[in-house]
């Protein structure tokens, strides 16, 4: 349990929001899997709780804008500023420039909190330098910080805060999309540069939650019991995507029996893509190489019951049709049983295993094989606040070889005529592209069209591009960056 640091004064929603940094800074800690946790701990209100949410969140979202102005308002350089402080000073920064905060109580807040942690000398400290940040406006701020850095990628990184090697990463797969686009898109289409702040900023937004309707395991009724629960709206990623527009998700009898789920639309989008993708010969037995938590595991484990139960596929066989849903670490094993339990039993079997050797050990066995696999993560930053800042550009290539072995233990354990769908949540070049391209001209394998595919899967989504490969963009989309490859061995 995070216990609050002993402090006089301090509002609670505050103390939350600081602590959440804390735990960050401190202990690795993910903010969206610690926050709701001492919101409830400490039973806090539901406006306290959202003041709390908004204020960690974005104070670590646009860390680097603040940073950059904090820099400019202090005696000293940031490096040389306790930690504890450095952390209370973006909050009042964010309450300052990124929330309708008075900035009496920004300002007087965040010193009080200062004087709890550090003492009265770093309070004076706080109180000079946020009185200095609240003297501009965010407006005002912005017009400076373009004046005073002159590199464009720098300047784009700290205003829209994103590391710069991230603003490069992404770029780069912008442009790369952007050769693909077809004629519609390339309509009323901003400049590469344009664009790319959009993508930014769409980074810099909160998310709606999204909600997955399992198909087979809701009802017309049920969607509409939850509608009134939490307004829903369907989602034009895929079918079975329904964003909540008020109202949390434990309270739809069907999430908590795993008849739904919460889940991104692109991910969404991409599973029933590769459930639905074109395959020769039999259907009966599917494989999710790297598992974990599960939500793509539940969606198509939902799909492939289904499916036998409507057509009575693999009736004449000797077993059920199957998924066999896989996962290395043993913690995440237990997550997906637990996603996966309204499933019915003969569809889905869940196994500790190491998805780099499936292709030795049953070569030629599955008739589709979905590898959702380990990435940077780049496609879905506006969900993990904090993970921009914690990525190095070091991580990229231990992964793109993990992602590599993975693909290739795909291509091996797929029957000739099955279907592997690869697929990251990352947009960057080096792991999705350049990962399928040294596998295709390595194996023997045929490339489908995943644009289409999507289409077939119900999406009903402009500026998909051309194809072979699907990019999704949440600012394009709504959606995480995902991205899928479908390749049918020969
Ligand atoms: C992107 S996540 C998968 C998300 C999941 N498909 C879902 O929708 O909930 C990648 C997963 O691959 C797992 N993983 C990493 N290396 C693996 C390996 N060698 N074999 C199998 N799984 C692996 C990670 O532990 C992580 O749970």
């Amino acid at each position: 349990m995070t216990q609050p640091q002993r402090r006089s004064g301090t509002d609670p929603a505050r103390q939350a929001a600081y602590d959440v940094l804390r735990a960050v800074a401190d202990s690795d800690a993910y903010a969206n899997l610690v926050l709701p946790g001492m919101l409830a701990e400490r039973r806090l209100g539901r406006r306290d709780a959202a003041f709390a949410t908004e204020l960690a969140y974005g104070t670590l979202r646009l860390r680097g804008r603040y940073d950059a102005v904090l820099e400019r308002c202090s005696s000293r350089s940031l490096r040389e500023i306790d930690p504890r402080v450095l952390d209370a000073l973006r909050l009042g920064a964010h309450q300052l420039l990124g929330m309708r905060v008075p900035p009496h109580a920004a300002v007087g807040e965040t010193v009080n909190l200062v004087r709890g942690v550090a003492g009265p000398g770093a309070a004076t400290f706080a109180n000079a330098v946020l009185r200095s940040v609240g003297r501009a406006s965010r407006q005002e701020w912005f017009a400076r910080l373009e004046r005073e850095i002159p590199d464009e990628t720098e300047r784009l990184a700290t205003i829209e805060a994103h590391p710069t090697w991230i603003v490069r990463e992404l770029r780069a797969s912008l442009a790369q999309q952007r050769q693909h686009d077809g004629d519609e898109h390339l309509i009323d289409q901003p400049t590469l540069e344009g664009e790319l702040r959009e993508l930014l900023r769409a980074d810099n937004e909160a998310p709606q939650v999204t909600l997955v309707a399992r198909p087979g395991l809701v009802d017309d009724r049920e969607l509409e019991e939850a509608d009134e629960l939490g307004r829903l709206e369907s989602h034009p990623a895929a079918p079975t995507a329904w964003l909540l527009r008020s109202g949390s998700p434990e309270r739809i009898p069907a999430l908590r029996q795993g008849r739904m789920g919460v889940q991104d639309a692109g991910s969404q989008l991409v599973t029933l893509a590769m459930a639905g993708a074109s395959i020769e010969g039999t259907d009966d037995l599917w494989a999710d190489l790297c598992a974990g938590p599960g939500g793509k595991s539940a969606l198509l484990g939902a799909v492939l019951a289904e499916r036998a139960g409507r057509d009575e596929v693999g009736a004449a066989a000797d077993a059920p049709p199957m998924l066999v849903a896989g996962e290395v670490q043993p913690h995440r094993v237990g997550l997906v049983r637990r996603s996966v339990k309204a499933i019915p039993s003969e569809h889905v079997e869940v196994v500790e295993w190491d998805g780099r050797t499936l292709g030795e050990e049953h070569p030629e066995h599955f008739d589709r094989i979905l590898v959702d696999a380990p990435c940077t993560g780049l496609g879905a930053l506006r969900r993990r606040p904090e993970s921009r800042w914690r990525r190095q550009p070091a991580d990229v290539p231990a992964l793109t070889a993990l992602q590599t072995d993975l693909l290739d233990s795909a291509l091996r354990a797929v029957r000739p005529g099955g279907v592997v769908g690869y697929v990251t949540c990352s947009p960057h070049l080096a792991e999705t592209r350049a990962v399928v391209d040294r596998a295709v001209a390595r194996r023997d394998v045929e490339v489908l069209d995943a644009v289409a595919a999507a289409r077939d899967a119900g999406a009903r989504l402009d500026g998909l591009g051309e194809g072979p490969y699907l990019q999704l963009w949440p600012h394009r989309h709504g959606t995480d960056a995902m991205f899928l490859a479908l390749l049918r061995r020969r």
